[in-house]
């Protein structure tokens, strides 16, 4: 297959180069990671050893693929599908948090299926990711039911080695994510703990909380998600990575723009359209982007502030 992998940090550079395994891959990214990329392919280590060497671009110049894997963070998903729009792909499939298939599916004419990553991925310096977890990627039709492309997709990646599942239920699974996300990520991120934490109250009591107001406003969506299997997923996270820092707290620790607007954020807004109230994902919420704007990484009204005028002046690779 040719593969693009668009958003090149590290999610997208550990699934990239894995693929390069058994696939033609083209990254798409940023400097200086992408030079090196060039020069001397991707060295995965961790969980995972590998030396491939994917094609690289800083610029998709809207080149035909089979499939375009999206792993932008949340926030870069329009940006990205608009990217995208160059081009042409029999499917594309996100591995994002949050509902973003529904953003790229607005967007683009090629065929969209959602997926998930439980993976876990450190870009560690230009050119070398750390596989810091294996998980599974979930992919299938974002609608749920069963779809062919995502057959050839997940054939795709368990051929370079990913462990794969192509699940029919898409609609649960992404919202049960969301679900465990909005319990897990803004209350660990404004708290400065580790999972861990959520063990015991209040911050149990919090988390569990918006996780039961996300699974309310999935079933007014017309998905199938019980309370106590939100809880339940919930609970089983947080032990399962008691000792980690959720991704949100370690953007909060970089002083980075969060996903909080595809995570608690998004329960808001999908409880609105449903006349339903969801008062901790908006505390949450409100208080992360307070945060945000803060540390000068939001505009007041909403948009990312450019990478070279935040405080610490990095590029958010
Ligand atoms: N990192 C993980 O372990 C992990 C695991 C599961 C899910 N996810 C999800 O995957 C997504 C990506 O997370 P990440 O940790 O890899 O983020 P990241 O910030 O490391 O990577 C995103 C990359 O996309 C690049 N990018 C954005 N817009 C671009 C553009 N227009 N052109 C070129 N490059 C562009 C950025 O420079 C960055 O390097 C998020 O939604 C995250 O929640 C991450
Ligand atoms: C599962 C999770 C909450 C574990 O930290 C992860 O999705 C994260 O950090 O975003």
């Amino acid at each position: 297959m040719d593969v693009l992998v668009f958003g090149a940090g590290s999610l997208g550079t550990l699934v990239g180069a894995l693929l390069a395994r058994a696939h033609d891959v083209t990254l798409v990214g940023r400097d200086p990671h992408v030079s090196r990329v060039r020069e001397g392919g991707v060295r995965v280590s961790g969980a995972v050893e590998a030396r491939t060497a994917p094609a690289a671009t800083t610029k998709y110049d809207g080149s035909a693929a089979d499939l375009a894997v999206v792993a932008v963070k949340s926030f870069d998903t329009a940006a990205a599908a608009d990217a995208l729009g160059a081009g042409s792909f029999e499917v594309v499939c996100s591995l994002q948090n949050g509902l973003a298939e529904e953003t790229l599916a607005a967007r683009l004419d090629a065929p969209v299926l959602a997926g998930t990553a439980t993976y876990g991925a450190r870009l560690v310096e230009p050119g070398h990711v750390e596989c810091t977890g294996v998980g599974r990627v979930v992919l299938g039709a974002r609608s749920g039911g069963t779809d062919p492309r995502a057959e050839r997709v997940g054939k795709a990646f368990r051929d370079a080695g990913i462990e794969t599942l192509v699940a029919s239920d898409m609609p649960r699974r992404l919202w049960e994510k969301l679900a465990v996300n909005a319990g897990v990520n803004a209350v660990t991120a404004l708290a400065r703990v580790e999972n861990g934490a959520l063990t015991d109250d209040p911050g149990r009591e919090l988390a569990r909380r918006a996780t039961r107001e996300t699974a309310r406003v999935a079933r007014a969506e017309g998905v199938s998600l019980s309370n106590r299997r939100a809880l339940s997923a919930l609970d089983e996270v947080v032990t399962a990575t008691e000792a980690n820092r959720s991704s949100m707290l370690q953007d909060v620790d970089d002083e980075k723009r969060t996903e909080v607007d595809a995570i608690n954020g998004t329960v808001v807004e999908r409880a609105e359209r449903h006349r339903l109230d969801v008062p901790t994902n908006r505390t949450l919420a409100a208080l992360l982007r307070t945060w945000e704007v803060g540390r000068g990484v939001r505009k007041a009204g909403g948009g990312s502030v450019p990478p070279e005028s935040t405080s610490r002046g990095e590029s958010r690779q």
